[in-house]
């Protein structure tokens, strides 16, 4: 076996267990959100949950290091807190973007209540800008976003699948407008949350400026 082909293996191993660990976070989240246990238990469970924590934080990088799992021109970002499937946070949403439209899929728990039921009012802001950035980096016009404008319509049901679109609708220069919908899987017409989003595209000295640590310390493929 070829280094270049073991050094594959190696980081697909490692985003496998990114994820797998992702997965037993998200997990403890919402038992501990939902979680009516008497108070020893609480106890017992943050004496377990600290024991786990320590060895994680031996080894850790700072904000300027992307993670080495990443792959940021590809598109790989395993703790980006709403599709990374690393992140414990992260719902996660699946998204599948092309051609400057984006379509997603995810199921809010507990963790992301706002009034009870249904979800957090940022948490549905968060998830729609997300949204918008794939369709407007699709479309060939990556930006940042300077404007998001959200309508709540209906409040967003938690442990319900939900289904979640956007699309570019405007490229004005630098500018870029998008626009995007939370809805129900089942009822997918029915738009809960809509939102536009301005964004603008980064001239080379603002790129230098806010992200040339992370360029600069960015590991070779
Ligand atoms: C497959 C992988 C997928 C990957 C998909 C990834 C998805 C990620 C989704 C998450 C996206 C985010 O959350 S991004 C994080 C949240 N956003 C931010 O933190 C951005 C913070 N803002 C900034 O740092 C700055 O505003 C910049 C650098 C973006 C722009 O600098 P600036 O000085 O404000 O603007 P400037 O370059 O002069 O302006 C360019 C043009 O935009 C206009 N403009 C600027 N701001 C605004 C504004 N708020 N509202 C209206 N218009 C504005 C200006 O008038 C100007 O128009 P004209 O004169 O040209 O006509």
């Amino acid at each position: 076996m070829t280094d270049s082909v073991q050094s594959v293996d190696r980081l697909t191993a490692r985003r496998e267990a990114i994820a797998d660990l992702g997965d037993a976070l998200r997990e403890l989240i919402e038992h501990a959100t939902a979680t009516e246990a008497p108070a020893e238990e609480l106890i017992r469970a943050a004496e377990l949950v600290r024991q786990a924590a320590a060895p994680l934080g031996e080894r850790i990088r700072d904000r300027s290091q992307l993670a080495a799992a990443d792959d940021l021109l590809g598109g790989v970002r395993m703790y980006n807190p709403v599709i990374g499937s690393g992140s414990a946070i992260a719902p996660p949403v699946r998204i599948e973007a092309a051609g400057g439209v984006a379509t997603g899929a995810c199921t809010l728990g507990l963790a992301y209540e706002g009034p009870p039921m249904y979800a957090h009012g940022g948490v549905s802001a968060m998830l729609l800008d997300q949204m918008l950035g794939h369709a407007v980096t699709t479309s060939g016009n990556p930006g940042m976003t300077v404007r998001l404008d959200t309508s709540y319509r209906r409040p967003v049901p938690l442990h319900t699948p939900l289904r979640l679109t956007a699309e570019v609708t405007q490229v004005d220069g630098r500018r870029v407008t998008a626009i995007g919908a939370i809805a129900t899987a089942e009822t997918p017409d029915d738009a809960l949350v809509t939102a536009t989003g301005l964004f603008v595209a980064l001239r080379a000295d603002q790129a230098q400026r806010l992200f040339g640590p992370v360029m600069r310390n960015r590991r070779p493929a």
